[in-house]
This record gives C-alpha cells, sequence and structure tokens, in this order.
C-alpha cells in the first residue's frame, strides 16, 4: 500500500446520527484541498478509514472557525447539518470553543449552542418550497427532495433515490428523503445521498426539509418535530413567520468515536 502522507496528521471520527465523518484540524493548513482521489480514499470503508464524508475545521479572522464539507465521492459539499453538529463537538473537544459559537460554512454563517449530550445547531432560513405533484424541494443549505412513502420500511431507497435524483435533478442531482408519519409531530424519515450516492443512516439537511415540508404541507401544525432515522432520533424547530420560516434549530447528539493518524 502506498504512504498517504509523509508527515503526521491528526485525524479524528464524529458521528450524529450514525453519520460519519472524519474530522482534521486544518487551521496550519497542513491537509491538502484540492486532492479529491485522496479524500475519497479516506471516506472509502474497505480502503480508508470510512466515513459519509470529511470536514476540515480551519481558522477565520471573523468566526470562531470554517467548516469546509467534503461528501465521501471527495468533491466539496454543500451545507451538511449533521457535520455542522459535529464540528461543533470537534471545537469543544479541541478547546477552540466552550457552549456556545458562531461559526463559516459554505452556505454563511451559523450559530451553536451545547447543553449536555445536545447539540443544537442553527440553519439558514428558508424562503420557498416548490411543491410538485406528490413531492417537495427545498434548499436548506443542501437541496433536498422530500416524498411521502407508506411502506418506508421495506422502501428500495438507494434504487429510488438514484432514479429521482438523476431523472428529476440531472447532474448537479439533489439529496432525496423518503417520509412516514408516525404520529402527531414525529416523522420517520430515510435518505438517499447525493455525493455518497447512497442512503446513509441520517442526513441533518434532510430532516430540515422534511420537519418545514410537512409543516408546510399541514398548515396548522405545531413548529417543532421529532425525526427518526436509522441512526437515532433528531428535533427540528423553528418558526413560520407567515411568509418564510426563521429561527431554524437541528437538535441532536455528536460524539467523538476515535482518533488516529493519517501516516502509513
Ligand atoms: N449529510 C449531510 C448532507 C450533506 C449534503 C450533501 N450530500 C450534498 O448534497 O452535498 C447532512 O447531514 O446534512
Amino acid at each position: 500500500m502506498t504512504p498517504i502522507f509523509t508527515m503526521d496528521i491528526n485525524f479524528y471520527k464524529y458521528q450524529g446520527t450514525g453519520n460519519d465523518f472524519i474530522m482534521i484540524d486544518n487551521r496550519q493548513s497542513l491537509f491538502s484541498k484540492n486532492d479529491t482521489k485522496l479524500i475519497a480514499r479516506l471516506c472509502d470503508r474497505r480502503f480508508g478509514i470510512g466515513a459519509d464524508g470529511l470536514i476540515l475545521l480551519e481558522s477565520d479572522p471573523e468566526y470562531d472557525f470554517r467548516m469546509v464539507y467534503f461528501n465521501s465521492d471527495g468533491g466539496e459539499g454543500s451545507m451538511c447539518g449533521n457535520g455542522g453538529r459535529c464540528i461543533v463537538a470537534f471545537a469543544r473537544d479541541l478547546g477552540i470553543i466552550r457552549d456556545k459559537t458562531r461559526f463559516i460554512a459554505v452556505d454563511g454563517p451559523h450559530e451553536a449552542s451545547i447543553e449536555g449530550d445536545l447539540i443544537s445547531l442553527k440553519m439558514q432560513d428558508v424562503n420557498n418550497i416548490d411543491r410538485n405533484s406528490g413531492s417537495f424541494f427545498l434548499d436548506t443549505g443542501s437541496p433536498h427532495h422530500v416524498q411521502e412513502i407508506t411502506e418506508l420500511e421495506s422502501y428500495p431507497v438507494k434504487e429510488e433515490g438514484a432514479r429521482i435524483r438523476y431523472d428529476l435533478y440531472g447532474e448537479k442531482g439533489s439529496n432525496v428523503n423518503f417520509v412516514k408519519p408516525e404520529g402527531e409531530n414525529q416523522f420517520f424519515v430515510r435518505t438517499y445521498e447525493r455525493g455518497v450516492e447512497d442512503e446513509t443512516y441520517s442526513c441533518g439537511t434532510g430532516v430540515t426539509a422534511v420537519a418545514l415540508a410537512m409543516h408546510g404541507k399541514r398548515n396548522d401544525h405545531p413548529e417543532e418535530y421529532v425525526i427518526r432515522t436509522l441512526g437515532g432520533e433528531l428535533k427540528v424547530r423553528f418558526r413560520w413567520t407567515g411568509d418564510h420560516y426563521a429561527e431554524i434549530y437541528l437538535v441532536g447528539p455528536a460524539d467523538q468515536v476515535f482518533k488516529g493518524k493519517l501516516v502509513c
């Protein structure tokens, strides 16, 4: 096996409701961001560390830190909600922040707070939800298709997700969420992720999109939903202003699972 690095770079592995990420402290810019093949190899579950994505924590003159997120195919992604919660835990573990932060990501600034095991991440306001026959499309930092499915447990998420991602949204694509109501303000969600090109155990911007789409559809429902994913439970809170969605919070756990060195 050819060595990946000639110098020691620490890496950490975090997961948030089963959406897992390689996390690297890149405040000294040691990690090269342009090596798509290397990032894809590190994320490979057989030939690398294995993860749904890789996230760099970088310095920023105005914010506590900058989040740079890559999907497991090595390409830079749009916003990642679970990754956003994980990088807040990482910044706390590195001693950069305590229980509150403001950081910058690809879709703009985010605030977050930590209370016990839970990390609340503020998402960007959402101004628009497209309603199509039987589905919704909206951008919560990443593009999301949302569709209700009755038999969600046995649904072929990977096959149908891939079909919708390419047939409806072309080369640029979209993430694809399938949702089943599970009571008054609870939903079960399964997501096909663009850039991973597979079902993941959970997708933060995806469950946020589902919560807003379901609220938009039902109109008179509470502004807090519990979302069950394959990897655990998330909460989405928000305020409908009558014109757009504001004060959107994605709430859930994020854990460090191991650390190591990128060296062979
Ligand atoms: N897992 C991520 C979604 C990443 C979006 C990414 N797949 C893209 O479309 O670039 C989340 O928790 O929000």
